[in-house]
């Protein structure tokens, strides 16, 4: 393949390897890397019957997925990752692996999905039988019991939402969580979890790597939000989109059925809209799709309130989409709670769907013009709460497996996910450096502009020089990793990278 040398990355955490005609590869820590002359093991799947008649069962090691699939004649070949999936040698004995799985922050649908298909994974395809559950997140590890978890035990939990494990916020105390690792002789750790948990991790894995112990850390990435980079989507994102549906369609029949009726639903995504652009782009019954990335105003021209009535006075009727962190700068002025955090140190937010919808009955109030009726929808914890649907339930065991094929090559310290559809081995520090967002300056969201028709709250001048300031950006970074004509996936934020 013709690798070069091993350089830094500007990051002391980084195994980069660099090659070719710009070629990098940001590899993810392996076991060896500080524990000398490991014994390797072939890999039990070359006996599975389910797999022996697969012809390439095996991932070649050199295999790495690109970052940058749309790319230009002379342009670098930018960023790779390692490729998930099976390797020839292991470095585990099946009798020899103690696992265990721990689920924390906030509910997502899929989450029993990836329990039960690590679970079976590790039971069927490397005959491992030792595997726990950590009751209720990371202080579980220290002050719970554990479940112990066998395929009959985790035959139908796909079926239920929720996590069988149970989950919290907070609690993360890294060297009791390693104290209870090492006395508990478990040695491989699969931790499924946002950008909160995926923090967590990989400072569990540096205290690991730093007592020297041969114990794998993987890192399932969880969140209802999408708000995780690199990876194309995360799952029970899907399922999310498609349950808002349910709710888009109930505002929509309330509001139709009334004279000038407004029906408002509020949907998850603190930082990130992603589950409002797309329930909205899905729907074509939304009107106005109000999200975190983007900026409004109520009053004046231009403004929320005069599009209302536009509406209103067009079609009689109006749905109105908005993601639970959008408006912060707005709400802020008129309730001061902002500065309350949860358990885990998120901000907490106060109720955006019931602000926008006081403050449009107010202003149609105090004008005296139309007579609104205003119906509020929060489906939130109704949608983070259902089980997973069939395109997330596939995705969850492929999610699943990558990480115990990962694990028991002796890969550590990484997160698994699909790069540009190919699933990968990505290390802790790209998934916690930045979150997801949606790019307002990308088509994505003019595509979303120009299905519900509403107005963009930014002035054209804005918009030619956020555009510019991107191009900048991306022109900057030296791989040009984020390639902002790529619309094919969720875009990728390039404020903070
Ligand atoms: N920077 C961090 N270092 C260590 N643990 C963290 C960090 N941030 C969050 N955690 C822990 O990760 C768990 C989940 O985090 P949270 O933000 O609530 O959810 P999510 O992982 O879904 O984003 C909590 O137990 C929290 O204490
Ligand atoms: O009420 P909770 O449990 O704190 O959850 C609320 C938050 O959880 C989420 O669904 C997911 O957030 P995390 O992925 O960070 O857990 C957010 O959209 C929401 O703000
Ligand atoms: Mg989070």
């Amino acid at each position: 393949m013709g690798l070069g040398g091993v350089g830094g990355g500007g990051d002391h955490k980084a195994k980069v390897v660099m090659g070719e005609a710009g070629y990098v590869l940001e590899d993810v820590p392996h076991l060896s890397d500080y524990i000398p002359d490991l014994p390797t093991f072939s890999n039990p799947l070359q006996d599975n019957p389910a797999y022996s008649v697969v012809k390439q069962y095996f991932v070649n090691v050199d295999d790495t997925v690109a970052q940058k699939i749309v790319v230009h004649k002379d342009s670098p070949r930018g960023v790779h990752f390692r490729r998930a999936g099976p390797r020839q040698r292991v470095y585990f004995q099946s009798d020899d692996v103690h696992a265990c799985i721990v689920t924390c922050g906030g509910l997502c649908p899929g989450l029993n999905t990836v329990i039960r298909e690590i679970v079976c994974g590790l039971y069927h395809m490397y005959g491992v039988t030792r595997v726990l559950g950590i009751d209720g997140g990371y202080r579980g590890f220290y002050a719970r019991n554990t479940i112990p978890l066998t395929p009959k035990v985790v035959n139908d939990i796909h079926k239920r939402g929720g996590t069988v494990l149970g989950t919290s916020r907070g609690g993360h105390d890294t060297s009791k969580i390693v104290d209870s690792i090492q006395d508990r002789g478990i040695n491989q750790v699969y931790i499924i979890g946002g950008d909160g948990t995926q923090r967590g991790a990989s400072v569990i894995f540096e205290e690991i790597k730093r007592r020297g112990l041969k114990v794998a850390v993987a890192g399932v990435p969880k969140t209802i939000d999408n708000d995780i980079p690199v990876i194309d989507r995360s799952f029970g994102f899907d399922t999310a989109v498609e349950e808002a549906q349910r709710a888009i369609n109930a505002a929509h029949v309330e509001a139709e059925s009334v004279e000038n009726g407004i029906g408002v639903v509020k949907l998850m995504g603190r930082y990130s809209g992603f589950i409002a652009m797309y329930a909205t782009l899905a729907s074509r019954d939304v009107d106005c799709c109000l999200i975190p990335e983007s900026p409004f105003y109520l009053e004046g021209e231009g403004g929320l309130y005069e599009y209302i009535e536009n509406r209103l006075k067009e079609n009689g009727h109006m749905v109105l989409v908005i993601a639970e962190g959008a408006g912060e700068k707005l709400f802020a002025q008129s309730i001061q709670s902002m500065s309350k955090q949860d358990a885990s140190g998120n901000k907490l937010l106060p109720d955006v769907g019931l602000w926008i919808s006081e403050s449009i009955k107010d202003h149609f109030a105090r004008q005296h013009k139309i007579a609104i009726n205003l119906k509020y929808i929060d489906p939130t914890y109704m949608i983070r709460a259902i089980p997973s649907n069939a395109s997330d339930n596939v995705y969850c065991t492929l999610l699943a497996q990558s990480a115990v094929h990962g694990a028991m090559a002796g890969y550590t310290g990484f997160t698994v996910g699909p790069v540009n559809g190919r699933h990968s081995y990505i290390p802790f520090y790209r998934i916690i450096e930045r979150q997801n967002k949606v790019v307002v300056t990308d088509r994505m969201w003019a595509r979303l502009l120009s299905s519900t028709n509403q107005p963009s709250f930014l002035s054209a001048k804005d918009v030619v020089e956020d555009k510019i300031d991107e191009e900048a950006v991306s022109q900057k970074l030296p791989d040009g990793e984020v390639c902002l004509e790529n619309n094919s996936a969720m875009e990728k934020s390039v404020s903070s990278t």
